[in-house]
């Protein structure tokens, strides 16, 4: 018997999550009558959290999403009851057609501009600069089949979170990057930056993350990340380490220099999405300062980043979860999909050199639409 290439949605299937997070100790999924929260910015969510953690059942969760941008609208869903099992997938559509926008040389670009205004600036160390890549299906993308691609990789947390609008728009992806975890009085943290492209090749991936691990411009790209985070914990934390210093990490398609912070909160009661918003945008999206950078991604990047190099996770009735950056993601809506990857750069940065990086960032992705890991390196323009 022959099997369809593509299986065909005619609408949003009943029951479907407003949001799933595929964690390793277990899936947290909202159940089908989810709420979405009144939304507004991180200088509310304090109090509008509060509010829906008072009424919050004792097995409910709260998942949802911080936009890139500070100042734009959050979401986040109320799930009185937590799903133990998601809609099984079914097969990725045909992709018809797959373009870079902007292109890589008008991304190397940007980076080249980015670097004269930081040699100009006595501020401005480091800034994050992004691309997409639009996707276009022959049929609705089958969002359960994504995430269940999107599954395979233990040293990611596969994504699905329900984006405000009438018609539904999801932001998937499989992020490595924990901005923070919280249990009781415990938190963690596993800043990413700093990269390099894995290869099939066990002695060339082998020297790939050897030469990343000492490459001063990586770990000084690193650094920046480390030190945003305990900046911020410090003051809010009891006792605040990095006790196995930085280390070279990976997921199935790329190297990254990697620092684990621990702590013990000095007030437990602090929920794990308002941490995750005053962490947010680290240096391993945004830049440092974070206003300058800021400023210069908004001069150089052509769209809005929108949720991409957000902040995505959940939190339990108790205020306990995790939060995540949103990388290794796409905006899915219908038969289309907008691929994010950014790369970090720095006095000393080679901008050919970073849209090969963000070129190979997008290769989890890709994959998990069915498309090959180097598609984004051989488009041409
Ligand atoms: C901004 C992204 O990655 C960040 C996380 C890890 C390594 C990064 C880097 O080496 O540039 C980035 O800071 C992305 O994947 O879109």
């Amino acid at each position: 018997m022959t099997r369809p290439l593509t299986r065909i949605h005619s609408a949003t299937p009943v029951g479907e999550p407003a949001f799933a997070f595929l964690e390793t100790d277990g899936p947290r999924i909202a159940g089908p009558e989810a709420r979405a929260l009144p939304q507004g910015t991180s200088e509310t969510l304090s109090e509008r959290l509060a509010e829906a953690l008072k009424t919050l059942p004792r097995d409910g969760l709260i998942g949802g999403a911080l936009p890139f941008d500070r100042s734009a609208l959050d979401i986040f869903w109320a799930s009185d009851t937590s799903a133990t099992s998601r809609r099984p997938g079914g097969l990725m559509p045909v992709a018809l057609g797959l373009s870079a926008e902007p292109a890589a040389s008008a991304y190397a670009a940007a980076v080249e501009r980015a670097l004269e205004r930081m040699a100009l600036s006595t501020r401005l160390e480091k800034v994050v600069l992004a691309r997409s890549l639009a996707l276009d299906c022959a049929t609705e993308i089958d969002r359960a089949a994504l995430l269940e691609a999107l599954s395979g990789d233990p040293s990611a947390t596969a994504f699905d979170v329900r984006l405000p609008g009438d018609t539904p728009r999801h932001l998937i992806g499989a992020t490595p990057e924990l901005l923070l975890r919280k249990s009781g009085a415990e938190i963690s943290s596993h800043p990413l930056a700093g990269s390099a492209r894995r290869s099939r090749d066990p002695v060339a991936d082998r020297a790939a993350a050897d030469s990343l691990s000492g490459s001063p411009k990586d770990r000084r790209e690193h650094a920046f990340v480390v030190e945003a985070i305990l900046d911020t914990l410090a003051p809010l934390c009891r006792t605040l380490s990095a006790p196995e210093g930085t280390t070279v990490t990976s997921t199935g398609s790329m190297w990254h220099l990697g620092t684990k912070i621990i702590g013990k909160l000095s007030d437990p009661e602090t929920p794990a999405p308002v941490l995750a918003a005053l962490l947010h945008p680290t240096p391993a999206v945004c830049g440092t300062p974070r206003p300058e950078a800021a400023q210069l991604i908004a001069d150089l990047e052509p769209r809005d980043r929108g949720y991409y190099a957000g902040a995505v996770g959940w939190c339990d009735a108790q205020g306990d979860g995790a939060w995540y950056v949103a990388i290794r993601c796409a905006e899915v809506c219908g038969t289309q999909a907008r691929l994010f990857a950014g790369a970090g750069i720095v006095p000393g940065s080679d901008p050919a050199a970073e849209a090969a990086e963000t070129g190979s960032k997008f290769a989890a992705m890709l994959e998990a639409f069915g498309l090959p890991r180097d598609a984004a390196l051989t488009l041409t323009e």
